[in-house]
């Protein structure tokens, strides 16, 4: 198969990409282990792209069950340079509201003890990751959604994006408190991707698409699943109109991303001292520099 350089992963109400055709299924085994579901490959207005359902297309994975490690790899099995997740998050700004999109360039973790790293088992690596999504495709995406006409979108360009546990949402107090920090929205999904999609030299960014208030808006019931599916029909058709004009950004002028050479200054151990058996698991990851 041709190497396919556009990755989407798709999450809670972005399941398929309507517009994709000649699709394939392409089931992927990773030293990791299997990713979500299987990969659906085909071409958006003649580009080849990569399609993936974060919690799987029934969505029957909780965030904290999420194989991050082997839907990044897996991207990079298939030639992924550029990857955009559309993802569902609550806003914690008043101005950011239900089906604005944000894309954020900063995340807080708050997350318990998921993996996050393709490094140990005999190599140490630590990328540069003060800014976790890629300004220069962030910058794609924000052009594409300002140059279509979206009723009642807001785009905010940046923004600091909760990266919670779950799968309960957030208690009033705890959403005050990201509130206080400054945080634009929350979510349970983007931070391990990010992190994972850097250490595999792939440019990511996230289309953060507000579907409620959390639960601290005076004005406003607290979340509710029920609440977020009323808002997320509207957020995945957007989605699709965003990513199919970036597609076609990213196809007729691939930007240079600081993301594909993110391992340059990374790696501490010596290749020559790493395990056979690390070496043969992440050949794919070190290929540029073994
Ligand atoms: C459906 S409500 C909570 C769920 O939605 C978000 O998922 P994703 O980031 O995959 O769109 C959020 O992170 C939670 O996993
Ligand atoms: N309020 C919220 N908290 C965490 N994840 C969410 N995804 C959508 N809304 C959310």
């Amino acid at each position: 198969m041709n190497p396919v350089k556009i990755g989407i992963i798709g999450g809670s109400g972005l399941y398929k990409m309507e517009a994709l055709e000649g699709v394939k299924e392409v089931v992927i085994d990773t030293p990791f282990g299997a990713p979500s579901d299987a990969f659906i490959v085909g071409t958006l207005d003649g580009t080849s792209v990569a399609f993936l359902a974060r919690h799987g297309r029934n969505h029957h994975l909780l965030p904290a069950e999420l194989p991050f490690q082997a839907n990044i790899y897996a991207m990079k099995s298939l030639g992924v340079e550029y990857l955009i997740s559309a993802s569902a998050v609550g806003s914690l700004k008043a101005e950011v509201k239900p089906l604005d999109m944000v894309l954020p360039d900063q995340f807080i973790d708050r997350t318990k003890d998921r993996p996050s790293t393709f490094f140990g088992e005999g190599i140490v690596a630590h990328i540069t990751f003060d800014h976790p999504t890629c300004p220069a495709l962030s910058a794609v995406v924000a052009e594409s959604i300002q140059s279509l006409d979206l009723p009642d979108v807001t785009l905010h360009q940046g923004g600091t994006y909760v990266c919670m546990e779950g799968p309960a949402f957030s208690t009033k107090a705890e959403s005050e408190l990201y509130r206080s920090w400054g945080a634009s929205v929350i979510g349970m999904t983007n931070l391990q991707e990010a992190k994972l999609a850097r250490e595999a030299e792939i440019a990511y960014t996230t289309l953060a698409l507000a579907t409620d208030y959390d639960c601290w808006h005076p004005d406003h019931d607290s979340v509710t699943v029920e609440m977020i599916i009323g808002n997320l029909h509207h957020n995945a058709e957007n989605a699709q109109k965003v990513i199919r004009s970036a597609v076609q950004r990213l196809a007729s002028n691939p930007p240079e991303s600081m993301a594909h050479t993110a391992l340059k200054y990374a790696i501490l151990t010596d290749l020559d001292k790493v395990p056979a058996a690390t070496k043969t698991k992440l050949a794919l990851i070190l290929q540029k520099y073994l």
